[in-house]
């Protein structure tokens, strides 16, 4: 079976996303709306692509008070997106009150929690105060998202064998920071390739840049499904 891949629309405007999106189709791929784009484009272009029938992953890695972050999720639940996120950094009750925000919804999102941003290296973390390895701090904010009821994480496909024996099988390991083969890892600090990513246990892949930014996308999102397919 064709991978999902959750491809990042990460474009300046409205324009540019819909112009990549015409040649997509929803039985492909599922798309991610994230912080550059929703704020020039907003809740319009979120509702336009979930129109054209695309599983919307709506990025904005909601990080506040709790109740502030729940009646975020509650609108965002409102645009009709597929799944949503929140930074696990924003602690137990932050997490507790989205996923309660969310339950009785009739069409529930799926709702995830980042761990540790897949740019961030170990001296990242050491320089904001976190002298755990990434790996344990990423399994430590894991643990605590199940714990909240959530339905998974975003984690690195680096932590993805660890996070699959630890937290079981139907926990969502949403893993970014992929790059295919010879890719340039740019601003990402804990990459993995799709393939490999995917044996380590990662639910879903989340590819921006690798397709984005390719001569034909299209061609690039089927190369990657196939090599997925064949490795
Ligand atoms: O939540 C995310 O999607 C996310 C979390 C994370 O830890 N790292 C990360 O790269 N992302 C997003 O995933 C996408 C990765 O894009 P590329 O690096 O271009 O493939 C970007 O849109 C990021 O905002």
């Amino acid at each position: 079976m064709t991978h999902k891949i959750i491809v990042a629309l990460d474009f300046a405007d409205a324009a540019s996303a819909l112009a990549l999106v015409e040649r997509f189709d929803p039985a492909l791929c599922r798309l991610k709306v994230g912080k550059e784009l929703f704020t020039v484009a907003g809740p319009e272009l979120v509702r336009a692509l979930v129109a054209r029938g695309f599983e919307v992953f709506l990025d904005l890695k909601f990080h506040d008070i709790p109740n502030t972050v729940a009646a975020a999720c509650r609108a965002a639940a409102g645009l009709g997106v597929w799944m949503l996120n929140v930074h696990a950094s924003g602690g137990r009750r932050m997490m507790t009150a989205a996923q309660q925000a969310l339950v009785d919804m009739p069409q529930r999102p799926l709702l995830i929690a980042v761990t540790v941003l897949t740019s961030m290296s170990a001296e990242d973390l050491i320089e904001v105060g976190v002298s755990d390895a990434p790996a344990d701090q990423v399994l430590r904010l894991a643990r605590l998202s199940q714990a909240c009821k959530l339905d998974g994480v975003v984690c690195s496909a680096q932590e993805a064998a660890m996070l699959r024996a630890d937290l079981g099988g139907d926990f969502r390991l949403v893993t970014p920071g992929i790059r295919p083969a010879g890719l340039d890892a740019g601003d990402q600090r804990r990459v993995m390739a799709p393939a490999e990513a995917l044996r380590a246990g990662a639910t879903d892949l989340v590819i921006g840049r690798p397709i984005t930014t390719a001569a034909d996308p299209l061609a690039a999102l089927r190369q990657i499904q196939s090599d997925i397919q064949n490795t």
